[in-house]
């Protein structure tokens, strides 16, 4: 195959950054189509970068013109895009989360199991963050004991429209999967607890939020979800281990003497933060796509992401601690 021929169904904000990313910058791949429910909108993409434009996601998958599918809609209209993915035998990359509904990724498993071949990658694009993959080694190395408390902190300057079980699914999913990655094991338990709320918390949002996760081999975890932290974008990650502390890097940034003081730009969204991942990870789909084998996270990860973040919901409702009860790995997804 020559070029890898993407058509992407949903072109808002991270939409259209995968267009520039494939179209600008990255390798053997070019989106050549776009839908999306808005269709006077998409059609303003679709002339600014040249593509054809569907008004409806189904018929641009199952079109003959198109290799493979990005799916970047809001999250409760993943599944039927990435189901009719399937059913045209066509590679997706779905953004996270699969679903928001564990039920929703259980139903794209099943499909894809039907179908029998592996064309889902979900959208976990920290784990290809140079960073988180240090960490990854760091572990391996075996050099600092085994992992014994995670601390870490996801914090967005805002989140306009945001509910609280969104900080959950939609937000910290994404600890939820790379400290999965990391640890290389599942959770056994889940405890959301609400410190004071912040002024900033639209409506009926709490925020922030802390989550509390076991994994299985009683490792323990807390993850603080800030949405409307009003200062930037500041993820955080320490592993504490038997004999090290292990810290997430921050993106280098000079710092600048001004004013009487001494002061180090961050990131202001995951676009600028985790900018070198989505490159990495839509790189490396493209490549895999071309030669008929995926490695990045699958429908499986996005599954059990979506049950640890539906235990974590009833924690939260009913303020207890949740037992997470997962099936075992399905043979299609071991490796
Ligand atoms: N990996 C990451 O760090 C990030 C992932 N995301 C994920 O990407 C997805 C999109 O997020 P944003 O671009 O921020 O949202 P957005 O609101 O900017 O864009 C969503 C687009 O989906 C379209 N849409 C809504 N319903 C649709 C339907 N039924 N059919 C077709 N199109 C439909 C909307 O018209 C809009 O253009 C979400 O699932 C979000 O969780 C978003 C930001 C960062
Ligand atoms: O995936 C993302 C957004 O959808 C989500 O809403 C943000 O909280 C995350 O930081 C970002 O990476």
């Amino acid at each position: 195959m020559k070029e890898l021929r993407i058509g992407l169904v949903g072109t808002g904000n991270i939409g259209r950054t995968h267009i520039e990313r494939i179209n600008q910058r990255l390798q053997g791949g070019r989106v050549i189509a776009c839908a999306d429910a808005n269709f006077d909108f998409c059609k303003t993409v679709a002339e600014q970068y040249g593509l054809d434009a569907y008004q409806r996601g189904e018929d641009m998958i199952s079109s003959n013109d198109i290799d493979a599918v990005i799916v970047a809609t809001l999250d409760p209209f993943h599944e039927q895009y990435v189901r009719a993915a399937i059913q045209a035998g066509k590679y997706v990359f779905c953004e996270k989360p699969l679903a928001p509904e564990a039920e929703a990724c259980k139903r794209i498993v099943e499909a894809e199991i039907t179908g029998g071949k592996h064309l889902v990658q979900v959208g976990f694009m920290r784990r290809y963050d140079p960073g988180y993959r240090q960490l990854k080694g760091l572990l391996a190395s075996g050099k600092y004991g085994l992992p014994l408390m995670l601390h870490c902190a996801h914090r967005n300057y805002d989140a306009p429209g945001f509910t609280t079980p969104m900080s959950v699914e939609n937000s910290m999913i994404h600890e939820i999967d790379v400290l999965r990655w990391l640890l290389n094991e599942n959770y056994a338990t889940v405890e959301v607890v609400f410190p004071k709320s912040t002024r900033h918390a639209e409506g009926d949002l709490r925020d922030p939020q802390i989550m509390y996760l076991t994994t299985e081999s009683g490792v323990r975890i807390d993850v603080e979800s800030f949405v409307n932290c009003r200062y930037g974008y500041d993820i955080k990650c320490e592993i504490v281990c038997e004999e090290a502390s292990l810290n997430l890097p921050e993106p280098p940034n000079a710092m600048i003497r001004t004013n009487d003081s001494r002061m180090t730009p961050i990131c202001h969204d995951w676009s600028e933060r985790f900018i070198d991942a989505y490159n990495i990870e839509l790189q490396e789909w493209i490549n895999f796509c071309k030669n008929g084998h995926l490695t990045g996270p699958n429908a499986w990860d996005g599954y059990v992401g979506q049950v640890t973040a539906k235990a974590a919901s009833k924690a939260r409702d009913t303020q207890s601690v949740v037992r997470i009860e997962l099936e075992s790995m399905p043979d299609f997804y071991k490796k």
